[in-house]
């Protein structure tokens, strides 16, 4: 069998780098080129899927492979699509599955994410249900008349998810798709999270490699197989265990362009909340979050703290019961709370497209916990932050849980071992640019230039230097002090080296007199840099560790220290230590140097010499060609306290046009309606809307002034009560209505059926073109604080309770945020923002613009 793989031309806004896509032969398998095949927009649907696109989704345009994956799967190819996290697969069958005749079955691994799926066509009016759990008190179930019907090869339901487990173990699932084939109402089967069939992938589900028999039991039926991650090993997994014999594979970088990487230095955990509290009131003061602790304990102290610093947070972890956990989920889904402080049981099934930040509290276990955990952010598309709080010593309790874990073997425990030297050096690492490395992990080359200094490595490339100092004499203090004192703990050779702790150290024999290194570093040195030159000598395993007390797993148990393997090459000369410093760029002629890495910030007026640019440039040559040579495996340490807090709104200010952090983010970008409207408020208003947005200044600055109004308590409450009764009085019956007949209620019976046939008509049908706008980093700040954005948000929450959904089901935190800047004063308007589909704007426009209206009246 052979993978074809198409070259597909781009379609979307994203970074151009981004939809690069190979042609080379992967494992030996042949890849055509079929970019004249599946990216035309001359296929028999082409119009209808615009129009269905704009009117149902109210998207404007496909991104990255979307396209030639729709024309591939309605062709009725088996397409296989690996497209990062909110890349937008989902719309690759919902919009083939309107389009063809029949159903469109989809397996999906979780009910949570079956359940959230339905929940969002519920609201699109598209006819959906779910066979995985079939009693009646189920939201989601069909009814018995619907089964009956299902059972007879019929039914109206476009979409039917079901679970690996239920196709698997359900006779009477099997016996309706093969009745739906024979009436030729089976259109296609969606295998979602594919990488689950293959043990190499992350997720490994037992039940997926069952779904084999489907390729049997219906071999003309085509599969759309999709997943954000896999590697050439999953990939072969899949067609084989899958039985596809002829598949079109689509792939794309899984760089997500949105996300900021960035590493930065912790003190100590109990502190971490002064520095997680300052990001979050600076950022993201009402916007959604998820901090990742590595213990129940650890996020327990640190919730407490951040509510005391006046964060809206709450925990999340096993140790509490389901109830508990369930209730904060949803009050953090419907923006109740802002922050969830979690262990890693939280995350399976969690889909809120708006998550502004995700924060490692401690070291990720691995890099796949790093990947899969900072991927929950930025589902939508816009800016998001990755932070990671990194301190060596949170190494020191992960090796030890790791190796008390009762449960694992020994080979385990080294997989674990390994994984976790990989992430130490990622976290380690201060020059090689972030998404380099997490790409290269994942088997894909990046080059950094297309990084625009979205991780702090790359930021801090375009403003220090990356110098190599020399620290083999200190090193070999080290070693001098661990070879006269055997098995010593880290905490006496610092004070040894450092001479202080002087009582403490006598009880345990170790004075000036006895020990030759005693004292040398005094203040020199401070504690940071010891703890990574400790790191960088274990990685060159000059010295080695032991783990004491190793049948508790307590705090008593701690590390001693011995010599390793290659201390003698050290002492006798023949190994260098070196680690990286940075400093600032100096200005031409008289710069400044700041030797970050002495803590000291010794400003002298030198101005760097040939010599040392040659060094610089050496070393900067030299750190590129190891990195491609040693993968991720790079050894560099760094110990750097900077941040994208120091520079990143400064820098946006006075690089605004050159800034990208993120594909669909940088900066507000209009496309205002080319509808002829004879209207003039209706030109007016555009025209309001566009000076608004085009000037980028009038928003900002409006938004500004509004936000410092302190809001009156009694008009915030009685507002409050009117968006309430207003949503009382909602008519909810346009849920009655199909989505074909809300696409085609302006034309009559006839008419619906010939305009199906003729795409021109279609497109003659109301469909406006799109105002799309992206909120930058300043803008995002601003905009969480508008009275306008916090209405829509009550509106927008009160209304899903009404729904029994989430917010995010009606529009997310980033549409909401786009129609408080863009004021829609009329149902078209409102219908126009790129986000807003036909029947959303049906249902709920009249609500949101009168609440819009009346806000903009009064102010
Ligand atoms: N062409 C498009 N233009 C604008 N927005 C889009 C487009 N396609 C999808 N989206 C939006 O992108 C977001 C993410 O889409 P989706 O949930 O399908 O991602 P995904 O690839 O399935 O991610 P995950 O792997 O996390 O499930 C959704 O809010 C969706 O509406």
């Amino acid at each position: 069998m052979s993978y074809f793989k198409p070259n597909v031309q781009t379609t979307n806004q994203t970074n151009n780098q981004n939809s690069s896509m190979k042609t080379v032969n992967e494992n030996n398998l042949k890849f055509l080129d079929p970019t004249d095949l599946f990216s035309k927009n001359n296929y028999p649907w082409s119009s209808q899927s615009k129009l269905l696109l704009n009117a149902i989704f109210g998207i404007s345009s496909y991104r990255t492979n979307q396209l030639p994956a729709i024309n591939c799967t309605l062709c009725g190819n088996d397409t296989f699509l690996i497209m990062p996290t909110g890349g937008g697969k989902t719309l690759t069958y919902l919009l083939p599955s309107l389009i063809s005749k029949g159903t469109t079955i989809v397996i999906s691994p979780l009910l949570s994410l079956i359940e959230d799926q339905l929940r969002v066509l519920k609201n699109l009016n598209i006819p959906a249900t779910s066979l995985s759990v079939l009693s009646s008190s189920s939201l989601t179930a069909p009814s018995y008349e619907e089964i009956m019907e299902m059972k007879q090869g019929r039914t109206t339901y476009k979409l039917i998810y079901v679970t690996p487990e239920k196709i698997n173990n359900s006779q009477m699932i099997v016996q309706i798709l093969e009745n739906l084939q024979k009436k030729g109402n089976l259109a296609r089967f969606v295998i979602d999270e594919v990488h689950c069939v293959s043990q190499w992938g992350h997720d490994f589900r037992p039940d997926y490699i069952k779904l084999g028999k489907l390729k049997r039991l219906f071999p003309k039926i085509p599969f759309l197989l999709l997943t954000a991650t896999a590697t050439t090993k999953v990939k072969n997994d899949v067609k084989t265990i899958l039985q596809l014999e002829k598949c079109y594979l689509f792939t794309q970088s899984s760089n997500r362009t949105n996300l900021l990487y960035e590493v930065r230095q912790k003190k100590q955990f109990k502190n971490i909340h002064i520095q997680i509290s300052k990001f979050v009131k600076k950022f993201y003061p009402n916007d959604s979050g998820i901090i990742y602790c590595l213990s129940r304990r650890d996020c327990e102290l640190l919730n407490t703290n951040l509510v005391k610093s006046g964060i809206s947070s709450g925990t999340y972890h096993a140790g509490m019961d389901i109830n508990q956990r369930k209730k904060i989920q949803d009050s953090w889904t419907n923006d109740k709370t802002r922050v969830i402080v979690a262990t890693i049981a939280f995350g399976v099934g969690i889909n809120k497209p708006d998550v502004r930040f995700v924060i490692h509290s401690s070291i990720p276990k691995s890099f796949e916990n790093l990947i899969q955990e900072s991927g929950r952010a930025g589902r939508d598309g816009e800016q998001a932050h990755c932070i990671v709080y990194y301190n060596p010593n949170d190494t020191v309790r992960l090796r030890r849980l790791f190796q008390y874990s009762a449960y694992q073997n020994t080979q385990t425990q080294l997989s674990n071992k390994k994984k976790l030297d990989l992430i130490v050096s990622y976290c380690e690492n201060i020059i090689d640019c972030r998404r380099k490395l997490l790409l290269e992990y994942l088997g894909e080359e990046f080059d950094p230039i297309h990084c625009n200094k979205t991780c702090d490595n790359c930021k801090r490339q375009s403003i220090h230097d990356i110098i190599q100092k020399d620290y083999t004499e200190p090193s070999k203090h080290f070693v001098s002090v661990i070879k006269q004192c055997p098995s010593i703990s880290k905490t006496y050779i610092f004070s040894i080296l450092h001479g202080t702790d002087i009582e403490r150290l006598k009880i345990k024999g170790y004075t000036s007199n006895k020990i030759t290194s005693f004292g040398v570093f005094k203040t020199s040195y401070p504690k940071e840099l010891l703890e990574r030159l400790l790191q960088k000598l274990l990685e060159e395993e000059i010295i080695s560790k032991q783990l004491i007390n190793v049948e508790r797993i307590d705090r008593k148990s701690y590390f001693v220290y011995s010599v390793g393997k290659n201390a003698d090459s050290l002492l006798n000369g023949q190994k260098k230590i070196t680690l990286p410093i940075t400093r600032i760029k100096r200005k031409e002629k008289s710069g400044f140097q700041i030797d970050t890495n002495s803590k000291i910030l010794s400003i002298k007026k030198q101005p760097q010499t040939k010599d040392q640019n040659l060094i610089t440039n050496n070393i900067k040559n030299k750190s590129k060609s190891n990195n491609t040579q040693q993968n991720t495996k790079s050894t560099l340490t760094g110990g750097l306290n900077w941040s994208f807090d120091s520079q990143f709104l400064s820098s946006s200010n006075r690089d605004r046009k050159r800034k990208h952090f993120g594909s669909r983010s940088s900066e507000i970008k209009t496309i205002i309606s080319t509808n002829e409207n004879k209207n003039k408020n209706k030109n007016q208003n555009d025209n309001n809307i566009k000076n608004n947005v085009n000037s980028n200044v009038v928003n900002l600055n409006e938004i500004q002034n509004k936000s410092t109004k302190t809001e009156n308590t009694q008009d915030f409450n009685e507002e409050l009560l009117t968006i309430r009764e207003m949503i009382e009085n909602l008519d909810l019956s346009i849920s009655s209505k199909t989505y074909e007949d809300l696409l085609f209620d302006n034309l009559n019976k006839e008419n619906k059926q010939q305009s199906i046939s003729n795409n021109n008509l279609l497109e003659n049908i109301n469909s406006p073109s799109k105002k799309i706008i992206s909120i930058n980093p300043e803008q995002n700040i601003q905009i969480t604080k508008d009275p306008l954005y916090k209405k829509l948000q009550i509106l927008c929450s009160e209304l899903a309770q009404k729904l029994n959904c989430s917010s995010y089901h009606i529009f997310g935190n980033s549409l909401l945020k786009k129609i408080a800047i863009l004021k829609p004063q009329n149902l078209l308007e409102f219908q126009q923002i790129e986000g807003v589909g036909k029947i959303k704007a049906l249902r709920w426009g009249e609500t949101f613009v009168t609440c819009i209206k009346k806000y903009t009246k009064k102010n």
